[in-house]
C-alpha cells in the first residue's frame, strides 16, 4: 500500500478527478445490488404463484433503468481513472526525460542506455498501472466487495453471511504472503529485462563490429544466455502468479458449497426464501471479482511500488554539473583562459590534467597533439562542463564558464567530435540542428565551408536525402564535414574540432581548414588532431603527455625543438611521401 503513498502528491493534484472516479465507482457498485434483489424477488414471486403483469412489467423497468445507469456510472469511472493513469504516465514520461537531458557525463556513464530505456518503458508502465488499474483494484475490492457484503448481511442473511465467507480471511493471508515474494520476483525480472535490453542495444549498434570480426554467433551464445536468463526469472514470477490465482478459485468454490448447504438448510426450513438464496448466490458470484481484485491489487501495487523506487532512484541522482542561477546569460566572448591543476575522472584516482594552463586570444588558433590518451579531449571536454570537478579555473571573457548560464555558454561553443551522431532526417535538417531557423542559404555556405557542398548536390535527393539510421550511410569523412557544417552554421565563438578531421583525406583537409582561417578571422579555434598537419598553422601547438603539457610552440619553435612533435612530424612526412610514392608508382 505504500506506494499510494508515495504516489499521493499526483493523487492529491488530481483529487477532483479522482473524486469522480471513485464516486463512479461506489455508484456502479450500490446499482449492482439492485438486479439480484429484484431477481431474488421475481423467483419468490414466481414460486408462489402471486406474480401480476403489472409486478412484472414495474421489476422490468428498474432492471433496464438501473442498467442504463450502470453504463452511465461505469463511463464516468472508467474515463476519469483511466484518463488519469495515463496522464501521470505523461508526467513521470517527461520528468524522466528531462531529467536525462539534465544529467552530467557522470550519470551516462554510471547508467547504461538499456537501463535509461527499461525505466521509461517498462517501470514507468507499472507505475501507470497502479493509478488505474490498481485504484480500481482496490475500489473495486473495498467498494464493490464492501456494499456486496453489507447487502448480503442487510438483504438476505447475516448467519449465512457470516458462514460463506469464513474462508475469505485466508485470502489476505495468502495476498500478503505472496506480496512481498512478488515484489523480490517482478525486481528481479525488471533487472533481467534491463540486462537484455543493454545486450540487445549493444548488439544492435556494435552489428558491424561483431561481424566485421566474425563475432555473430558468439554473439548470439551471449544473447540466448541472457533470454535464457530473462526467462528463467519470469518463470519464477509466473509461479508464483500460478501458485496464488488457483487458490483464490479454489477458495471462492469453497464458499459456494458452504452456501448451497447451509443456504439450502435455511431455505427448507423456512429461514429464507427460495428467491433470497438465489439473490444470495448471485451475490457471492459478485464477490469473486473483488477477491480477484485483492490478488490484483497486491501484485500491481508490489510491481508498481518496485518501479517506482526504481524510478526515484533515478531521478534523485543530481548532476554534479549545476548550471548557477546567477550565471552570466550574456554569450562568451573574447580571451580564453585555461587553467586547470588538477583533474580526475570522477571515481578514478589517475590524475587525468595536471596544470594545463594556456591562453587563446580571441581570434586565435591552438592545436592539441599528443598520443592517443594523452588527454586531448579531456583538455576539452572540461571546456565544455561536461565535468566540473577539477581544481583551477577556466576563463572565457574573463568570466569563469562555471558562472555563466549553460544556455549562454554551450551555444557559443561549436563542438565537433570525431564521431558524431546523426539523425533520422534530411541532410538540411541534420546541418542545421542547432539552429533549426536558418535558411537553405545558410545551409548551404555552411556545407560549403566544410568541403561537403558537390557530394551534396550528387546525392540522389540533395539537402532533403535522409540519413541517419532511416536513411543512406554517409561515409566517415562525409559524417564529420557534416558535423563541422553543423558546427559552423551558429557561426560560434570557439569551434572546437576534436579529432574531427581524422576520416578525411589530406587535401580537403588542408581546403577545409583554409576554409575556416578566412572564414573565422575573429573568432577562436581549438583543433585537437593526430594528424600534425591539421595544427601547424596554429598560433599555438601544445603537445599533451599524460595529461600533462610536454611541449608548446608554434610549429617553427617545435621544430627547432628536437622533441616528440619534430619527430611525429617528419614520420607523418615521410609516411605520406611513401603513400604518395606508392600512388604514383
Ligand atoms: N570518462 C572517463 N572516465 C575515466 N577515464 C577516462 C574517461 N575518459 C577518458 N579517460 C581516460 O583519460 C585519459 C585521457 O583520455 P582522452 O580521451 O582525453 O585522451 P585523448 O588524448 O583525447 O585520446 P585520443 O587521441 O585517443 O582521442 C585516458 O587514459 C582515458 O583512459
Amino acid at each position: 500500500m505504500s506506494i499510494f503513498a508515495k504516489l499521493s502528491w499526483y493523487f492529491k493534484e488530481e483529487w477532483k478527478t479522482y473524486l469522480v472516479g471513485v464516486g463512479g465507482l461506489i455508484l456502479t457498485a450500490l446499482l449492482a445490488i439492485i438486479p439480484p434483489r429484484i431477481i431474488g424477488l421475481l423467483v419468490d414471486a414466481i414460486h408462489s404463484g402471486k406474480l401480476a403483469a403489472s409486478t412484472l412489467i414495474m421489476l422490468l423497468i428498474l432492471l433496464t433503468v438501473v442498467a442504463i445507469a450502470q453504463y452511465g456510472s461505469r463511463y464516468m469511472w472508467r474515463t476519469a481513472i483511466w484518463g488519469e493513469a495515463a496522464k501521470l504516465e505523461k508526467v513521470l514520461r517527461n520528468r524522466l526525460f528531462w531529467h536525462y537531458t539534465q544529467m552530467d557525463q557522470e550519470f551516462f556513464q554510471k547508467y547504461r542506455t538499456g537501463d535509461l530505456m527499461a525505466h521509461a518503458t517498462n517501470d514507468l508502465s507499472a507505475i501507470q498501472r497502479v493509478a488505474g488499474g490498481g485504484i480500481l483494484q482496490f475500489a473495486d475490492s473495498m467498494i464493490t466487495g464492501g456494499t456486496t457484503l453489507i447487502a448480503m448481511v442487510s438483504l438476505i442473511d447475516w448467519r449465512l453471511t457470516i458462514i460463506a465467507i469464513i474462508p475469505f480471511p485466508l485470502l489476505a493471508v495468502m495476498a500478503r504472503y505472496m506480496g512481498s515474494k512478488i515484489h523480490v520476483a517482478f525486481r528481479d525480472s525488471q533487472a533481467a529485462f534491463s540486462r537484455l535490453n543493454n545486450k540487445a542495444e549493444e548488439s544492435i549498434t556494435g552489428i558491424k563490429v561483431i561481424k566485421g570480426l566474425g563475432q555473430q554467433e558468439e554473439d548470439m551464445a551471449d544473447f540466448d544466455d541472457q533470454v535464457a536468463q530473462t526467462i528463467n526469472i519470469n518463470r519464477r514470477v509466473n509461479r508464483l502468479d500460478s501458485l496464488f490465482d488457483p487458490m483464490t478459485t479454489m477458495i471462492i468454490s469453497l464458499s459456494y458449497v458452504i452456501t448451497i448447504v447451509y443456504g439450502g438448510y435455511l431455505v427448507t426450513t423456512s429461514q429464507i426464501t427460495i428467491g433470497a438464496l438465489v439473490s444470495f448466490v448471485s451475490y457471492l458470484a459478485m464477490m469473486i471479482w473483488p477477491m480477484f481484485a485483492v490478488d490484483m491489487l497486491f501484485n500491481t501495487l508490489e510491481r508498481g511500488n518496485a518501479s517506482y523506487d526504481r524510478v526515484m532512484d533515478l531521478l534523485n541522482q543530481t548532476s554534479k554539473v549545476i548550471d548557477d542561477p546567477n550565471g552570466a546569460t550574456t554569450a562568451p566572448r573574447g580571451e580564453i583562459d585555461y587553467d586547470v591543476e588538477k583533474f580526475s575522472y570522477p571515481g578514478d584516482n589517475r590524475l587525468a590534467l595536471e596544470n594545463i594552463n594556456f591562453k587563446i586570444p580571441a581570434g586565435k588558433t591552438v592545436g592539441l597533439v599528443g598520443r592517443v590518451g594523452s588527454g586531448k579531449s579531456t583538455i576539452l571536454r572540461l571546456m565544455l562542463r561536461q565535468f566540473d570537478n577539477y581544481t583551477g579555473t577556466i576563463k572565457f571573457g574573463g568570466i569563469d564558464i562555471r558562472h555563466y548560464k549553460m544556455d549562454a555558454l554551450i551555444p557559443a561553443i561549436g563542438y565537433v567530435p570525431q564521431d558524431t551522431f546523426l539523425f533520422s532526417d534530411s541532410i538540411r535538417e541534420n546541418i542545421r540542428f542547432a539552429r533549426p531557423e536558418a535558411s537553405q542559404e545558410a545551409v548551404e555556405t555552411a556545407a560549403k565551408k566544410s568541403d561537403l557542398y558537390n557530394q551534396i548536390k550528387g546525392m540522389p535527393d540533395g539537402y532533403d536525402t535522409a540519413v541517419g539510421e532511416e536513411g543512406i550511410s554517409l561515409s566517415g569523412g562525409q559524417r564529420q564535414r557534416l558535423a563541422i557544417a553543423r558546427a559552423l552554421l551558429i557561426n560560434p565563438e570557439l569551434l572546437i574540432l576534436d579529432d574531427a578531421l581524422s576520416a578525411v583525406d589530406a587535401e580537403t583537409e588542408t581546403q577545409i581548414l583554409r576554409n575556416l582561417r578566412a572564414e573565422r578571422k575573429e573568432k577562436t579555434t581549438i583543433i585537437s588532431a593526430h594528424r600534425l598537419s591539421s595544427v601547424m598553422d596554429a598560433d599555438e601547438i601544445l603537445v599533451i603527455n599524460d595529461g600533462q603539457i610536454v611541449e608548446r610552440g608554434t610549429h617553427d619553435q617545435l621544430m627547432a625543438n628536437n622533441g616528440w612533435y619534430k619527430e611525429m612530424f617528419e614520420r607523418q612526412e615521410l609516411e605520406t611521401k611513401v603513400k604518395g610514392g606508392a600512388q604514383n608508382g
